[in-house]
């Protein structure tokens, strides 16, 4: 196991989210907003339904002043060309630097209303400028501005992303500019949330911006206009998000305000952008449809996009840009009555007409619309049509799924492994597994398929009187133990059932069970597994008390016919069901024991996952160990790195567990124990005696990527099949993404694993990666170790490595045998 541990008191457990809808917090941006955002203008907003403006930090007075300085600088320097008194590089005079701000400068200042703003940094600037005279001072203004913001108290601004992107051309040095100048704001600015506004893919569109700096640039070598191009290069914008934060170091200050365009890209690119920090989704009217009405909508495509986006841990907040001014500051009577954030009434009636069937209005909406638009006058154009909108598509989100209810607040939030072998679980860790709907009846009916099964088959018994016995290996409070017995009474095939458990507390309840509610027809023991006996033939000795009696052939232990366990991890093997399950075969019947589960597989992706590698970076400062964990946890802010080709599945398995093991496998396992190895040897290479050897495991997996990207960490699942009953079909468990749904679908009880990369790989369009993995064991222990390569395609039969991880490794927190 498993999913979510129930937290400690020290932990500080992630917030849950609200049983309501997303929270779609709202604002209004303006590029040019006329007058500054005083409480009044504030009021006026909120009235309307917003939650909150963006102001610029400073003001046309500072930006004159700032292109004055630039321009007399220029008008000295072709003054000093003329005279000829620029011989030399060192006689150019050094850039201008900007003066301070004057209160004209600026239209902030502390107050309260500035917990709902948010800064605007000056569009003018171009920090990527290949002139140095405007990347300079294009960084000067970035600086002044976010220093005066954080002065007043500004908890997040915006900042225009990038003006070219150079990912694919070398010719350009803009992004790094851009890149060291974002890093230098975060100094800069230490509380300060920093947005970069960046569209989904391609450039913003260009927007006539009187006073732009970038004209101003000097012809220098690499011009510092995006290169026009033929091909869009639809993963470029993201690239040269991930160059900056990459620059930035995963900065946690530092998101994404994605500008949502009216032609979405390619689901890989959505889902790309899922994975990133963003803390904005910003829509122009051109993200805009018109409805028959003349309102603007959603296509459907943006109302899944947006819905998919709106439930992130932390969901976006929403900007509406350049929709008109915010209602009723010039005229008080145009403020329209939807102060409350409900919908006109025929902006959704038209809505859900021509755009989307499912978005209909609610009875109320409906009343109010028959009431308050007068078919005869023709309606004046609503100044908060977008912002209502919004607020509709607010009210009408999806309900969320049963695992999202299940994992609420769980999402992203690592967790190391539980060790149940080693430690002793607390009942209400127990409690959380047994809220699982899936998972029990699967193993009731895995039993209830072996019971008829053994009837049909008409196998010999282990018990004197015919009785299948059935032995819980690990029955924690008992819950498999009840399905046992249910799964008898469903078949009517008679069981003798036994329960195993080594954790003394567990033990408690199970005998409180066996008393109240179990008829005390089951035999519950307090051992270790790998240390029991197998069932008491003819019980003198209390029942449940292991012995450590040798075997004779006149043993008064018999031999179990059904070995129920569940002691799988989220990769399956990491909780050591596999030695766990070989150190009690011995109790299993010779010819006919069967084992359930079966058989497990672990399974592997790559994928990206910058929170989650922020996060781990962020405790590496103070855990040595931070990086070489796999951690339990549920992903939600990832992207699938890998595309499904033939023979290269996007998710692949690594490696299987059969139980049981052939003895012969389990005799040389004995004969290593201790150093006893059949013809010499020095036990294995990891320095055990090799007893252990048959579960070490190695695996190398080819993943094919279409689109560039960053590697993480690798995102670990499995497989198990519980029983296969032949024609009646096998009894399995996934927790696979792709095949979670045809084999246990809704099953919660685990949470995905991630095994981290120290240091994110990049690799180009179109490469490889390869995937090794190993699971080793000195005996004592048992740890993973991981490692990727990135590949490249030079030739149709050649390629190239461009990169690999370090390789990860686990044994300082591996599992104890
Ligand atoms: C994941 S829990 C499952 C509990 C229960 N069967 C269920 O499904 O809810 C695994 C249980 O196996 C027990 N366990 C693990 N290793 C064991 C061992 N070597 N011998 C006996 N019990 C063991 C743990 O204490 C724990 O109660």
């Amino acid at each position: 196991m498993t999913a979510p541990q129930p937290f400690l008191a020290e932990v500080e457990p992630p917030s849950p989210l609200e049983e309501s809808l997303p929270t779609f917090y709202i604002g209004h941006h303006e590029s040019k907003r006329p007058l500054p955002v005083t409480e009044f203008v504030l009021q006026q907003a909120q009235d309307t339904g917003y939650d909150m403006l963006t102001s610029p930090i400073t003001s046309p007075h500072f930006h004159s002043r700032v292109l004055t300085l630039v321009s007399s600088y220029l008008v000295e320097l072709s003054r000093l060309e003329i005279s000829d008194d620029l011989n030399t590089t060192s006689s150019i005079p050094p850039a201008p630097i900007i003066p301070p701000l004057t209160p004209f400068d600026t239209p902030m200042t502390p107050s309260d209303t500035l917990s709902q703003l948010i800064g605007y940094c000056s569009p003018w600037i171009d920090l990527c400028s290949s002139d140095p005279l405007i990347s300079n001072i294009s960084r000067q203004v970035l600086n002044i501005e976010i220093a005066y913001a954080s002065f007043c108290g500004v908890g997040n601004i915006i900042i225009p992303g990038p003006r070219n992107y150079s990912s694919g051309s070398t010719d350009n040095n803009g992004i790094i500019q851009y890149a060291r100048a974002i890093q230098e704001a975060l100094t800069i600015g230490s509380y300060i949330q920093m947005a970069i506004h960046v569209p989904m893919y391609g450039h913003e569109e260009v927007k006539d911006m009187t006073g732009d700096l970038q004209p101003f640039a000097r012809d220098y070598e690499s011009p510092g206009k995006p290169k026009e191009s033929k091909d869009i290069d639809l993963f470029e914008t993201w690239d040269a998000w991930n160059f900056i934060r990459s620059v930035c170091k995963y900065n946690s200050r530092l998101s994404v305000a994605l500008g949502i365009p009216r032609q979405l890209p390619v689901e890989s690119l959505q889902s790309r952008w899922f994975a990133e920090p963003l803390r904005l989704l910003s829509f122009t009217p051109s993200s805009f449809l018109k409805n028959k009405g003349g309102h603007p909508v959603f296509s459907k495509s943006h109302q899944t996009l947006l819905s998919r986006y709106m439930r992130l841990k932390q969901p976006p907040w929403l900007l509406l840009s350049d929709v008109g001014p915010v209602p009723g500051l010039d005229d008080p009577i145009q403020l329209s009555a939807t102060a409350d954030g409900f919908p006109s009434p025929s902006a959704v009636l038209d809505a859900s007409r021509s755009v989307s069937p499912t978005l209909s209005p609610t009875p109320s909406e409906a009343t109010a619309a028959s009431r308050e638009t007068p078919k005869s006058k023709p309606k004046p154009k609503d100044p908060a049509a977008h912002l209502i909108y919004m607020r509709y598509l607010q009210r009408n989100q999806p309900p969320r799924t049963a695992i999202e209810k299940f994992g609420s607040g769980y999402q992203d939030y690592l967790q190391a492994p539980l060790q149940p072998l080693t430690d002793n679980l607390e009942s209400v860790t127990y409690e959380v597994f047994e809220k699982d709907p899936v998972k029990y009846d699967w193993y009731e009916r895995a039993i209830a398929q072996a019971l008829s099964d053994w009837t049909k088959q008409s196998k010999p018994t282990s018990s004197s009187n015919g009785a299948v016995v059935i032995a819980v290996a690990g029955s924690g409070r008992g819950p498999l133990v009840t399905r046992a017995l249910r799964a008898s009474k469903m078949t009517g095939v008679p069981v003798e059932v036994w329960a195993v458990e080594k954790n003394p507390n567990a033990y408690v309840l199970l005998q409180r069970h066996n008393d109240m509610d179990w008829g005390g027809v089951v035999n519950v023991v307090k051992s270790d597994m790998r240390a029991w006996k197998g069932p008491l033939i003819n019980p003198t000795t209390a029942v449940g008390q292991a012995t450590s009696t040798t075997t004779s052939p006149a043993s008064p232990y018999g031999k179990v016919d059904i070995l129920v366990s569940e002691l799988l991890g989220s990769f399956a093997d990491n909780e050591l069901s596999p030695e766990c399950l070989d150190g009690v075969q011995h109790v299993l019947a010779p010819q006919y024991g069967i084992s359930i589960p079966s058989s497990y597989t672990a399974h592997l992706t790559p994928i990206l996952a910058p929170r989650l590698h922020a996060d781990i970076s962020h405790r590496a400062v103070t855990d040595t160990t931070a990086t070489e964990t796999p951690y339990v946890v549920m992903l939600h802010a990832i992207d699938y790195l890998a595309t499904t080709v033939p023979d290269h599945p996007r998710i692949q398995q690594a490696w299987e567990f059969v139980h049981p093991l052939p003895a012969s496998t389990l005799a040389i396992a004995e004969a290593r124990r201790g150093g006893g190895v059949s013809g010499g040897g020095g036990g294995s290479m990891a320095g055990g005696d090799g007893a252990n050897e048959h579960n070490t495991r190695y695996s190398r997996m080819k993943f094919v990527c279409r689109d560039r990207g960053v590697v993480n960490g690798l995102a670990g699942y499995f497989e198990a099949i519980l029983y296969d009953g032949g024609a009646e079909g096998k009894v399995e468990l996934s927790t696979r993404p792709d095949t979670i749904d045809d084999k246990s679908k809704d099953m919660i009880s685990w949470f995905p694993i991630f095994f981290p990369l120290k240091n994110p790989l990049y690799y180009p369009d179109d490469a490889e990666l390869e995937v090794s993995i190993w699971r080793q064991t000195d005996d004592r222990k048992v740890w993973y170790e991981w490692m990727v390569e990135a590949f490249a395609m030079v030739g149709p039969e050649k390629r190239m490595r461009l990169g690999m991880s370090e390789v990860g490794s686990s044994r300082k927190v591996g599992c104890l045998m």
